[in-house]
């Protein structure tokens, strides 16, 4: 299994530019991310934040115009094309948006699930067979063609034809943005249970923010770079009852840099530049007017 210890995703200051006629797009603009073996993440953002671009990098389908990405210790930069067909089918598990790119329609569940393995040779195949299609949820599927099942049940069997060569990583692209919320849930559930009882290292890539609820850590992408995270834990409230908590944390890079949220600049009519103060245990943001001067209401440094 290779160090544990070592991030699964690790990517610094991932650039891409996409060069059109006369235009540039940087679609990643230095971004930072990291996934620790078995951790489950999502990554969410608005539509053209960059979410398609940093997994389409991340399945070994393009490279960074900089940066690093790493996933599962193997560098994605210097893949020659048999390393990265080799990565393909053992490293990383897909599962995309499109049932049809997960499914080859002609198969049964079973067939689909076993294929990956024939290729690898895995001498175990029947017998992952039956228990990924378990584990999936979808046992009854096993003899059924992708248009016998439903939406639903295609993503889940694609879950478990994602799993068969063990990957260490699977990495989902909207996996439930076809779905409604009930059949999205019933998938998400499959994936955490795969997660927790497999331990694999899963990020699903989606706009749909109602997929936070099914994961312990969201990302946030903005502009081509990770904003903030929001992790989930259970607590104890005073009645000793469990509960859901969630926190909001804001990413700071390697270097210091981090973005404030947009509704905190408008409100405090943050522009250009700010005061930063060293406290004894924070650090203090202060609006500063377009000359310099702190702006009104906002207290001067003491020294
Ligand atoms: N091949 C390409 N050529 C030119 N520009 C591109 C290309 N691919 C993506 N872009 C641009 O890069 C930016 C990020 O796109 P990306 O598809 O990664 O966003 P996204 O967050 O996945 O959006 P969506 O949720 O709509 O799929 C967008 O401005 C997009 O127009």
């Amino acid at each position: 299994m290779g160090n544990e210890t070592q991030p699964h995703i690790l990517c610094e200051d991932v650039v891409r530019i996409f060069k059109g006629e006369g235009i540039e797009v940087q679609a990643l603009q230095g971004l930072n991310l990291t996934v620790m073996p078995g951790e489950m993440t999502a990554v969410v953002g608005a539509s053209g934040s960059g979410k398609s671009t940093l997994l389409t990098i991340l399945s070994g389908l393009d490279r960074p115009s900089a940066g690093k990405a790493q996933v599962a210790g193997v560098d994605l930069l210097g893949l020659s094309r048999k390393e990265r067909s080799r990565y393909q089918r053992e490293t990383v598990g897909f599962i995309w948006q499109q049932t049809p790119r997960n499914l080859l329609p002609y198969l049964t569940a079973a067939e689909n699930v076993a294929l990956p393995m024939a290729i690898t040779r895995r001498k175990d195949a029947d017998t992952r067979v039956a228990s990924l299609l378990e584990l999936a949820g979808v046992a009854h599927c096993r003899n059924r063609k992708p248009q016998e099942m439903s939406g639903g049940e295609q993503q889940r069997v694609a879950l478990a034809v994602a799993l068969s060569n063990e990957p260490k990583v699977i990495l989902a692209d909207e996996p439930t943005g076809e779905l409604d919320e009930h059949t999205s849930a019933e998938v998400l559930e499959a994936m955490r249970r795969v997660n927790e009882e497999l331990g694999t290292t899963t990020l699903i890539v989606t706009h749909d923010p109602t997929v936070s609820e099914h994961v312990k850590r969201t990302v946030q992408i903005r502009d081509g770079r990770c904003s903030t995270e929001t992790l989930r834990r259970t607590g104890l409230n005073n009645d000793g009852d469990e509960h859901l908590i969630a926190e909001e944390f804001a990413v700071i890079d390697r270097v210091g840099r981090l973005q404030l949220p947009q509704e905190f600049m408008e409100s405090l009519d943050m522009k250009d530049r700010v005061r930063l103060g060293l406290e004894p245990d924070h650090v203090r943001v202060t609006p500063a007017s377009a000359d310099g001067s702190p702006a009104s209401g906002a207290s001067e440094e003491t020294r």
